[in-house]
Parts: C-alpha cells; structure tokens; sequence
C-alpha cells in the first residue's frame, strides 16, 4: 500500500510557505493526511514523509542496507564541508566509522571532561562580566569553544578560533539556500556565492592543516589525549596505516560543524524552557540531580529537535510498517513531528521533563525519541553532547543567576540546518551571591 499522495496542485499551493516555514506546513500536512504522505518535490523528486517511528524504525536501523543517504547530505553538504562521518556514505563511511568510533566512548571522553569544565568557567565568567547578551549567541560561543578545546587541547590560538567560528557560521547559514531552494543553484555560481563559500570552506581547510602540522612536528604537546591524537593514533585494521592528511581535514571539520551548532541550540532551547518554567529551575537548584537535569534536557530536545529532519534515500523496492517505498524513493523523516505526535506523548506542546524518566521512556516506542537520530548511523557524539550540556547547565545552576532582560520573548523554531530561535533572546548571567564563579 503506498502513502496517501499529495495532489501536486496542493504542493504548488504551499510552496512558498514550505520554503519559509516547512514544520508547521508539514505538521497541517501529516494532520490532514496521515502520518505519511508523498509529494513530489522540486519537480520529479518524489518523498515519502513520516512522522510514524515505526518507518524511521524500518528505514533507519532494520534495513538500513537497502538506504543511503541523499545527495542533500552527501552531495551539497559534502561540497563545502568535505567527505567525513556525516556526509560520506558506503563501504568509505563504515571504514571510517570503525575507526572513529572508539575515540567516543564514555571512558574516553571522561578525559576530556576537565577541558570541557575548564572552557565552562572561562566562558560563563567571561559572559557574566559582559552585560547582557543574547541566548544563542552565548551557547554558540560555549559549544564552538569545547569542542576547539575537545580537539585541539594544545590550544588553537584566539585569532584562529574566532576566525573559523566565523567561516563555519557563514557556510551553515549559505549551504541551507541552494538545498531548499535548488533552482537556485545557478543563479548563486553566476553572482559569485558559490565561489565565495567554497574559498572559505578552502581557508578553513587551511586552518585545521597548520594546526595539526603542528601537533604532528611535536612544537606542542596536548594537555591530554584529545580527539585529534586519537584520529592521528588511529589505524585502519586492514593495511595498519593511518589517515591521510585530506581525509583527516574532512573528518575535523565534520566534528566541528556536526558538533557544535547543534548542541549549541539545544542548550538555547533548554535555558530558554528553563526560563519560562520557573517552577523547573527552582527544583534543578533547589535539588540538584544528574538524572532530572538529563530529563529536562531530553525535553527540551523533544520538543526542539536541533536535527528536526533527516532523509535516506531507497536503493532497492521495500515496505516499512506496510507502505510500499519504491526505489529512487527518498525517505523525509520527520523527527520534529514524531516527537510531538498525540500518538507517542500526551499534551505534546507541554514542556513535561518527568515523562523523560527512565521507566516511562521505556513504555514508548523506541523510536518514538530520536534527537541523535538511530541506527548504525546514530549520532557519534551523543555521549560528548550530553556531557558538555550537563556540564554547562550545572554550572549555571550553581553559580549564577540567568535571568531575561525585560519580559522573556517568545522565539519561534527556525529551521535552518539546525532549529534556531527567530528572534534574540537578551539575557543577563550574574554571579549568584555567595558563590564563586
Ligand atoms: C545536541 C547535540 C546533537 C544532536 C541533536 C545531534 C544530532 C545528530 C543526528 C540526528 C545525527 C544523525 C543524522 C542522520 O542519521 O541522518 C547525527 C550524526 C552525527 N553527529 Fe551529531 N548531534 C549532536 C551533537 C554532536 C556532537 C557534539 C558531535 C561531535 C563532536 C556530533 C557529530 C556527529 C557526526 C560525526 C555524525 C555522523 C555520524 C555518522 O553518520 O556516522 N554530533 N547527529
């Protein structure tokens, strides 16, 4: 049985407020529809979209071998941010996933801990001396901050650090253009933007390279065993020899631009839930606890999915929870809407961390919950995420008192790469009395 398929004419109708606003556009869709529906898209493109955890279940990991994907990921992503973890595919990505992988592990990351907690004080004094400052803005700095210090704990200079936080926040917000809008492709290469982002995803390239010709000529030694010794360390099992120096860059830059934007809006998220349920804040201080604090997290990040979509696309004919998808067929899982259907949460607009606990998670449909996605493609740095926001939320909580400059805006959900907030959300982070930052 195929999906419901979306009369073309109501596409054309929605076009443009797809392309501003696609969740709530796919949210009315799925509600009128179904949980899936098919639309075909820019033309001849046809997706299957879902928001029912037993397809991205299906898709994601039981036949994950019969899905790739889509040149979206690995094609206009992989142009400007090179072939690593993210956007490589095959037989390359799994090589290079086996040998990645161990570099993640819980144990391995508790080395860096000390790192992560030490940018935390600097980055959260820093601020608290600053006046006010804008939510994202400040988590941005925070993520970007850890995980330069996660790779590179022989430090990366200050100019060199703001400059490639600089180039990565210019090729995010660029790379989401050409995607939505794809007829734009050639207009963008005429006037020039394409040549512009791609030299500066060229001096970012150039960047990582002088800092790890450092390392590798010993002029510094890291403060620990950080990620880029782990990926110069590391041995391919078959011919025992180590990453060459492109694919090293590609993988680097990966981390860096997987890695921070994304838990940076988490934390934007979190903070920001935190500051329109006083009730919430208060218990987390009142009664600090690792286990609520990773609920509250998990919340916020059901609601605010920082990956609020992903896409696979069908190599061979295959039925997942009883829809037909053909090949060619390219997979929209919609985890933003998974995460707010009636038929996994109750009140699903509710911002309720007690549902987040262990024994009531385990009653859901395990992929009813996919923030870092599922499958032998699950996100790398889960475990690194969750500890820095951990981390950073801790601190906060402990030390200073976050509180809105006039009243708390009401930001809407962006979707650009990662779900931003549309709109500033000025805040001011104080020392709280008594307490040393
Ligand atoms: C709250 C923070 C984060 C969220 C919500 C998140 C989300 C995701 C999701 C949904 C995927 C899977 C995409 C797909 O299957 O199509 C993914 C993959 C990935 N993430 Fe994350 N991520 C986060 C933080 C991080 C961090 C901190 C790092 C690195 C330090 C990282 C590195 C990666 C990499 C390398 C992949 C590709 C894995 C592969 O395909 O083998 N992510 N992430």
């Amino acid at each position: 049985m195929y999906a419901p398929r979306i009369p073309r004419q109501v596409t054309l109708r929605h076009l443009f407020r797809l392309v501003r606003r696609p969740i709530p556009v796919f949210t009315e869709l799925l509600d009128r529809y179904g949980d899936n529906f098919i639309q075909e898209v820019g033309g001849s493109r046809t997706t299957h979209f879902t928001r029912d955890a037993e397809v991205a279940r299906h898709v994601l990991q039981r036949n994950h071998r019969n899905y790739e994907k889509s040149e979206i990921q690995t094609g206009q992503m992989g142009k400007y941010l090179g072939l690593g973890l993210l956007t490589n595919s095959g037989d390359d990505w799994l090589r290079q996933r086996r040998l990645i992988q161990p570099g993640f592990h819980r144990q391995r990351l508790a080395a860096l801990t000390a790192e992560m907690q030490r940018v935390i004080e600097e980055e959260c004094a820093r601020a608290a001396n600053s006046g006010p400052v804008d939510l994202f803005s400040f988590t941005r700095q925070v993520a970007f901050r850890i995980i330069v210090r996660a790779l590179f704990t022989d430090g990366f200079g200050e100019e060199d650090t703001r400059r490639l936080h600089e180039i990565l926040d210019k090729l995010q917000a660029y790379i989401i253009y050409p995607i939505r809008l794809p007829f734009l492709r050639g207009p963008l290469r005429w006037i020039g933007q394409e040549q512009r982002h791609l030299a500066l995803a060229t001096e970012s390239r150039q960047l990582i390279s002088r800092h790890i010709r450092h390392r590798q000529q010993g002029t510094r030694v890291p403060a620990k065993d950080d990620l880029l010794q782990m990926l110069l360390d590391t041995r391919y099992e078959d011919t025992g020899e180590g990453m060459d120096e492109r694919q090293l860059i590609d993988e680097i830059l990966i981390l860096f631009a997987a890695g921070y934007e994304t838990s940076a809006n988490a934390l934007a998220w979190t903070i920001w839930l935190l500051l329109k349920h006083p009730n919430e804040l208060a218990r987390l201080r009142d009664t600090p606890d690792p286990t609520y604090l990773t609920q509250v997290i998990e919340e916020s990040m059901r609601l605010y999915p920082p990956a609020w979509i992903t896409d696979r696309v069908a190599l061979g004919p295959d039925e997942a929870a009883g829809f037909t998808l053909d090949p060619g067929v390219t997979i929209g899982i919609f985890i933003h809407g998974i995460h707010h259907s009636p038929r996994y949460y109750d009140a699903p607009e509710e911002f309720r961390p007690a549902r987040m606990h262990p024994d009531l998670k385990k009653e859901r449909h395990p992929f009813s919950f996919i923030p870092f996605g599922g499958g032998p493609r699950q996100c790398i740095g889960s475990h690194f995420a969750m500890l820095e926001m951990q981390l950073l939320l801790g601190h906060l909580l402990e030390h200073f008192d976050v509180e809105s400059v006039g009243k708390l805006p009401d930001p809407q959900p962006k979707p650009f790469v990662t779900l931003h907030q549309d709109r500033p959300v000025p805040i001011t982070i104080s020392p709280r009395k008594g307490k040393s930052i």
